[in-house]
Parts: C-alpha cells; sequence; structure tokens
C-alpha cells in the first residue's frame, strides 16, 4: 500500500478501510490492489465541496479515481446524476479515447481527495501490471456498455410514454370534436339542433360570411295524431323522414336544422328566389313521393312551408319572423302548402 503524505491523510478517515474488496467485473469501484497502483502512479489532488471538475461538453485527456469525498456527476437534461463515493473512477473515456467530449459535469459534492491520471501516467500503469489494467479496462468498457443501454432503455421508457401521452392526446381531441359535434346535433335526426344553428350564425359572421340567402320554415300537419294513432317510434320515423329529405337537397352551403318537435329549417346559400324555390319543389316532390306509398305506419305527413328571402345584413330573429308569419298563413289555410313571405310593396 502506497505512504500518503500528511497532508493527504489528514481528513482522517483511512483510505484502505473504504476499498472496496470485490473483483466484480461489473464492479465500478476500484478493488484496493488497483486503487494503490492507480494511487502510486496518479497525482493526488485536493478538492473542496462545489468545486468543478470538469463540465458537459469540454474535452477532457484525464481521469480521477476518488480516494476520499463524493462528487456528483450530472448528466443534464432529465437523466438521473450519480454520486461517486471512494474507489470509484469517472472521466475514463477522456483518458482512453483522448479529447473525449465530456458526457457530464463532475462536481465535487464534499471535500476530498482524488487521483488524476493524465495519458503518460496511465501508459506507465500499463507497463507496470498489464493484467491488472486490462482487468481494469474491461469493468471500464463493461460499465460504458451498461451506461448506453441502461441509456436506451430509458429513451425506449419515454418514448413509450411519449406514444401513450400522444394516442392519449389523440382519444381526448376526437372526444372534444365528438362532444362537439353532439352538441351541435339533434340526437334523433341527426341534423343541426337550435345550438348548431346558433353557432352556425355566430361562426359564419366572425368570418364575414353571409349564412344565407333564402329562409324555408318547415312544420308537419297533424303530427300530433301519428304518434296518437300509431305510436311515438312511428312518429319518430316520420321525422327521420323529414331529415331525410332536408339532409339530401342540402348543399355544402346550406344547412338543414331540426328546430325542435316537428319544426325544421333550411337555410339556403343563394339569394335567388327561383333557387330557392327550386328546394320548395324538392321538399314537396319528395313527402309527394312518400306520400304516394300509402305505407302504415306512415313513412311520411304532409307539410307546410314557409318561405323567405332573407337580408343577410338581418338577425335570425328577424328572419324566423318572416318566415315564420308565411307559414303561419300556410297553416291557416288548412295545411300542405307553401307560403312565401311576401315583402311589403313600397307605397306611392
Ligand atoms: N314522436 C315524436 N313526437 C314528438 C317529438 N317531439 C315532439 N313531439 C310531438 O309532436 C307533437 C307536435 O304537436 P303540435 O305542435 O300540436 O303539432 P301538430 O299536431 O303537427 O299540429 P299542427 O302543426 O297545428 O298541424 C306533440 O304531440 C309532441 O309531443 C319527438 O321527438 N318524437
Amino acid at each position: 500500500m502506497k505512504q500518503y503524505s500528511a497532508a493527504e491523510q489528514d481528513s482522517g478517515q483511512s483510505i484502505t478501510s473504504t476499498l472496496a474488496p470485490s473483483l466484480d467485473i461489473a464492479s465500478t469501484t476500484l478493488t484496493s490492489e488497483e486503487f494503490d497502483l492507480f494511487a502510486e502512479l496518479g497525482r493526488m489532488r485536493r478538492v473542496d465541496a462545489g468545486q468543478v471538475l470538469f463540465r458537459r461538453g469540454e474535452l477532457g485527456t484525464t481521469m480521477f479515481v476518488i480516494a476520499q469525498g463524493s462528487v456528483d456527476l450530472d448528466f443534464g437534461d432529465d437523466l438521473v446524476s450519480k454520486r461517486l463515493g471512494p474507489c470509484e473512477f469517472f472521466g475514463e473515456l477522456g483518458l482512453l479515447m483522448g479529447d473525449h467530449a465530456r458526457s457530464a459535469d463532475a462536481i465535487a459534492a464534499t471535500e476530498g481527495l482524488l487521483v488524476e491520471l493524465r495519458h503518460e501516467e496511465f501508459q506507465r500503469l500499463v507497463d507496470r501490471d498489464p493484467a491488472r489494467v486490462s482487468h481494469f479496462l474491461r469493468r471500464a468498457i463493461m460499465r460504458v456498455v451498461g451506461n448506453e443501454q441502461s441509456l436506451i432503455r430509458r429513451l425506449r421508457r419515454r418514448n413509450y410514454d411519449l406514444q401513450a401521452a400522444l394516442d392519449n392526446l389523440r382519444t381526448t381531441t376526437h372526444r372534444l370534436n365528438r362532444t362537439e359535434e353532439l352538441i351541435r346535433t339533434d340526437e334523433l335526426t341527426g341534423l343541426y339542433n337550435r345550438r348548431g344553428l346558433a353557432l352556425f350564425l355566430q361562426e359564419s359572421r366572425s368570418v364575414g360570411a353571409t349564412p344565407g340567402g333564402g329562409l324555408l320554415l318547415i312544420d308537419c300537419d297533424s303530427f300530433k295524431q301519428i304518434n296518437d294513432e300509431y305510436g311515438h317510434a312511428a312518429g319518430d320515423r316520420v321525422l327521420q323522414s323529414v331529415a331525410s329529405i332536408l339532409r339530401s337537397v342540402a348543399g355544402p352551403y346550406d344547412l338543414a336544422c331540426r328546430l325542435g318537435g316537428d319544426e325544421f329549417c333550411l337555410l339556403v346559400a343563394s339569394d335567388r328566389h327561383e333557387d330557392v324555390a327550386r328546394y320548395v319543389e324538392y321538399i314537396t316532390g319528395s313527402v309527394q313521393s312518400l306520400t304516394a306509398m300509402r305505407q302504415e305506419p306512415p313513412l311520411i305527413c304532409p307539410v307546410s312551408i314557409g318561405a323567405c328571402l332573407i337580408d343577410p345584413d338581418g338577425d335570425w330573429d328577424h328572419w324566423y319572423a318572416l318566415a315564420d308569419s308565411a307559414l303561419y298563413s300556410a297553416k291557416r289555410d288548412g295545411g300542405d302548402r307553401v307560403h312565401w313571405h311576401e315583402p311589403a310593396t313600397a307605397q306611392t
């Protein structure tokens, strides 16, 4: 065992008493024989707590063995830091590879004593005891491989966690979209509901688009009788038939909506009377065709329609009032018909 100077020994604890006896190939701690050899040829160096030995990314050519005290290795990011104690070594890649970029910050955690080895000292070590050095090198390589493997495992785990987080995010986004869709949609018919209509108008306005040029209000005639005579399910089926007629005629810029009960509306993008009239014809024609099927319970019932052209600068309440007055007049005249709201002609 090497004799240490008074300065080296003044920290009180015997160096040999801290030496690990293990010859385990996977051990990262030097045996007492190895330590003695390294200490004999290396340079003793005192360190204070908090003293930086090297920083991550710096090029290094020396390695260290801890004789006394402890040193923290901080690998940065969210990698686990390590605290090394007596007889453990670090920085060996700098020595073995030469000018190797340090992969961690090495900072003395306590006051201590280190053995520092440069290339020339290590060369002397090889000359002195090649078998022991070869054993040390095998362990150093195993440590590097072990670190790499644990890094790969950590990266794999992190990748898996990221994938899981991404999947969660996708599911949540899908659920949110679905919820938003449900909020806007009438459950029975799949058409927009009142909330969907209000959001559509709001969104169209916010992007400066004209939400529509024509409005049809469609209301089933004597619908209550269908419920009463054939049951609620038959009534539902009739409402679905009306909805499917509206859905099939609505283009990508139109909006079909169930306002509630047996009342529907169709907001037509075109502001030309003849275009809107074609929608009306399609609806009445489809209702007539289904009525002609004479199914029991019925697939459809007669409908009344109030139609109007709308002023894009007006609001929904105003448009609705116009179409509703036309619908009211169609109902008053016996239903199963279409009435247009006629704009008041200017008095001269
Ligand atoms: N089957 C079914 N019936 C509904 C639904 N929502 C509302 N109703 C019924 O629709 C009926 C509407 O009745 P009314 O407003 O008197 O309409 P109507 O019988 O068509 O009378 P007119 O419009 O005057 O011709 C009511 O009996 C409601 O209970 C629904 O989702 N499904």
